[in-house]
């Protein structure tokens, strides 16, 4: 397993696995969103790519365009952790939470792929407080505690870097980043403050969140102000 996310790992996210030659060049890593793929298990059986890849199976109600059950959905995600080129995966705190992930958790730590738990809020920003007590929620579960909020103001922004100190200055690993124009920043800057994952399509026009810089421009900005 390659991804451990002590150090940021830059991921090229797509519903496509033959864009990994394209991303190899900027990339750590390939987030597969399987909720947007056709038939995401082939592809993953197919792949021969480099870069490894964190699988994501992304609910509707997360933002995500999975179609079928929530049962099928994490079935899914465990059938891609047994697939060479699967180091890691991305699982919903609010699944973890209802008791419906804990088979796929347990496989996942089976079969040495880290685990991602990652909550979105596609709305706003919650308090300060509140963004670090879902930080520290996700991080009992997995490997790192991943954040997406949509910042409306630079004081939204701040509220969540300033989370991703607190939790990183703790020892914990966390992702964070806003969503939305305001927020975009936060893509390049979070890392700064110790996020350990950040997103971007290899093209900006299959964008896969709102404010997500393309591939190349997030590489060169986290790149400078490493
Ligand atoms: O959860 C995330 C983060 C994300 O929503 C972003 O804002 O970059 C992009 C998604 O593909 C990924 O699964």
């Amino acid at each position: 397993m390659s991804l451990r996310f002590d150090s940021f790992v830059l991921a090229a996210s797509t519903a496509d696995l033959a864009d990994e030659p394209a991303a190899r060049d900027h990339a750590d890593a390939i987030e597969f969103r399987m909720d947007l793929a056709d038939d995401p298990l082939a592809a993953l059986e197919a792949y021969d790519g480099d870069l490894p890849i964190l699988a994501t199976n992304r609910a509707a109600w997360e933002g995500g365009e999975w179609a079928g059950t929530d049962e099928d959905r994490l079935e899914t995600l465990a059938e891609a952790t047994a697939l060479a080129g699967v180091d890691a995966i991305d699982v919903e705190l609010a699944s973890i939470l209802e008791g419906g992930a804990e088979g796929l958790l347990e496989t996942a730590r089976d079969r040495d792929v880290s685990i991602v738990a990652s909550a979105h809020d596609f709305e706003g920003t919650p308090p300060r407080t509140e963004l670090v007590r879902t930080l520290t929620e996700a991080g009992k579960y997995a490997d790192v505690a991943k954040l997406a909020v949509t910042a409306e103001s630079t004081a939204d922004t701040l509220a969540l870097l300033s989370a991703t100190e607190q939790l990183t200055a703790h020892g914990d690993a966390v992702a964070t980043m806003a969503m939305g124009e305001v927020g975009s920043h936060t893509r390049a800057v979070a890392p700064v403050y110790g996020s350990k994952i950040g997103y971007a399509p290899v093209d900006p026009a299959e964008a896969t969140a709102p404010g997500q810089y393309d591939l190349e421009t997030l590489a060169e900005l986290v790149g400078r102000l490493e």
